[in-house]
């Protein structure tokens, strides 16, 4: 079967694109990561499928990760999902109205060719992150390998753990980020954030991504970090989100409202698979 698809890139978090709704497909775990394999396939971080949506959203977007698991949200990916259906001509409203396995997102393409995005509301209950604790709390201790540490726990829409170090060069993202991503206090994984806080407006961040590793960027956890951080008073908003990838920029104001992410989408090449 040949497959169109589109690569694209959220600061260097990328993504391969399909067009699910002129082209019907249904793949399979092995299929998809396939696809994402840097060596044998496509190559990326994420597979963003573009669907008809079931109620009167605009669209239906899906995201599955390298690993060929299904996910509920992806912040780079919804930058770039409301630049591809501008870009392929399936819909002029802007902005767009998407559905998720986690809820509404509304990203909408700014004149500056940047894409700003409402991200909804995080949630904290330790149920609905999921994480398991006796109760709520703004940071939690984690027994990692012998080792205590403390991460703050939340989710958007998909779970975010958020470790604050004071040198974000030599965090342990690879090792511990791998630990705590399959912390068995953590049922459905998690992605891990490693936050150094420069001033009340500045932050650099690496986050090993659930079911991706470490990537360039991560937009869901730039909002879980900065969500983190000015719950604990250590951050104001607009806060610039500094990733490997390039900035970001997240806005919050607090508990019940939603986060508010800006950031770029580039669309790099577009191709045809055989699968
Ligand atoms: N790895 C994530 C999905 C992609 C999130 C990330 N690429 C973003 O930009 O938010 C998860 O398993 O929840």
């Amino acid at each position: 079967m040949k497959i169109k698809f589109t690569k694209m890139h959220g600061l260097g978090n990328d993504f391969v694109v399909i067009d699910c709704i002129n082209q019907t497909l249904s793949l399979s775990r092995k299929q998809l990561s396939f696809i994402a394999d840097r060596h044998f396939g496509i190559g990326c971080d994420q597979i963003l499928m573009v669907e008809k949506a079931s109620g009167n959203a605009d669209f239906f977007y899906r995201i599955f990760n390298a690993d060929g698991g299904e996910v509920e949200q992806c912040g780079n990916g919804a930058r770039c999902f409301v630049r591809y259906v501008h870009d392929q001509g399936l819909t002029l409203k802007n902005p767009v109205s998407v559905e998720t396995l986690s809820g509404l997102i509304t990203p909408t393409l700014q004149k500056n060719g940047e894409v700003t995005v409402d991200m909804g509301i995080p949630k904290f209950e330790p149920a609905e992150i999921p994480f398991v604790a006796d109760h709520r709390a703004l940071t939690y201790s984690l027994e990692v390998q012998g080792k205590t540490v403390q991460i703050s726990a939340l989710s958007m829409g998909n779970p975010h753990a958020v470790r604050i170090v004071g040198d974000i060069d030599k965090a342990p993202v690879g090792s511990e980020g791998a630990l705590i991503e399959t912390h068995p206090r953590f049922p459905k994984r998690v992605n891990v954030g490693y936050m150094q806080i420069i001033d009340r407006h500045n932050i650099q961040l690496r986050v090993f991504e659930r079911g991706a590793g470490e990537t360039l960027a991560c937009g869901t956890g730039a909002c879980a970090a900065v969500v983190a951080g000015v719950q604990q008073n250590l951050l104001d908003t607009p806060v610039s989100v500094n990733t490997r990838g390039g900035k970001l920029t997240i806005s919050w104001d607090g508990e019940n409202q939603s986060v508010w992410m800006t950031g770029p989408a580039v669309t790099v090449f577009e191709g045809e698979i055989n699968l």
